[in-house]
């Protein structure tokens, strides 16, 4: 497979499951965005590089233990391919990322860090792993999406390829962007609402129906910043309120606290 043209975010995916990304490229923005050119992602399975009868892409581990670990040769003739692939025309490589727990966990910070390089390479593993000098030869960042283990690197790149996929100009409407804000400055969403006006009894905030937009923007404001204060106090710790935010927060506060 290879990445050519111009899109304005270039993913190169070694993968054993590429069709398991059907999840990314056939579905919603992300879809869109591969299907009007904004993303192009090309695939590198390490078992088209199998040369055994059997076509194995696993071995076994030095040392012994229960497990296996994906299999060097073909797994670096993937990577390098796909390397290879997305170098750009002045010769610059892509960044070329592998998905474990050992890694860097992904936060906004990060997502805004890996869309403005551009060109990466995912490498999802399965299995227990990759051999430590793959990692060191071949890998420039590990990322992880958590601390939690699961069966394979497919999920955690696609988490990682959306997050950053939706970074890109164009690939959100303006209205979804202009909705991204919230989490864009670090604060949590703030509580959104539809129709019917009531459910089970319970209304919508009047605000939201007064057309008052300068009102309905200082509470959602407002609102983003109450929540943050309630259930994610580490977030405003690094940053910055402006004087209007910090007098919404403490109404927020004082109200909360009544
Ligand atoms: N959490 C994670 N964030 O990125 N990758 C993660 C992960 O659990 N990977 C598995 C680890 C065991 N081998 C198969 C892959």
């Amino acid at each position: 497979d290879t990445v050519k043209g111009d899109a304005a975010l270039k993913l190169g995916v070694v993968s054993l499951f590429p069709e398991m990304f059907d999840a990314l490229t056939q579905h919603g923005v992300s879809g869109r965005a591969v299907r009007e050119g904004i993303i192009d992602i090309g695939f590198w399975n390490p078992r088209d590089y199998a040369t055994d009868r059997h076509r194995t892409v696993d071995d076994r581990p030095y040392g012994g233990g229960p497990g296996m670990l994906m299999k060097v040769d073909t797994l670096r003739a993937a990577i390098r391919d796909a390397r290879q692939s997305l170098m750009s025309e002045d010769g610059v490589p892509p960044k070329v990322i592998y998905l474990s727990p050992q890694g860097r966990v992904l936060d906004h910070t990060g997502v805004r860090e890996l869309a403005d390089h551009g060109r990466l390479v995912v490498v999802a593993g399965r299995y227990e792993g990759i051999d430590e000098r793959v990692i060191d030869a071949d890998i420039d960042e590990q990322w992880s999406i958590g601390d939690y283990v699961l069966s394979g690197g497919e999920l955690p790149a696609m988490v990682l390829m959306d997050a950053v996929a939706r970074m890109v100009p164009g690939v959100l409407g303006h209205a979804q962007s202009a909705e991204e804000d919230s989490f864009a400055d670090g604060l949590l969403d703030c509580p959104h609402y539809t129709r019917p006006e009531s459910i089970d009894g319970h209304g919508v905030p009047p605000v939201l129906l007064s057309g008052n937009h300068q009102e309905i923007r200082k509470w959602r404001l407002k609102q983003s910043l109450g929540r943050t204060w309630c259930y994610r106090p580490d977030l405003l710790e690094d940053r910055m309120l402006t004087k209007e935010e910090q007098t919404l927060l403490d109404d927020f506060i004082r109200e909360y606290v009544a």
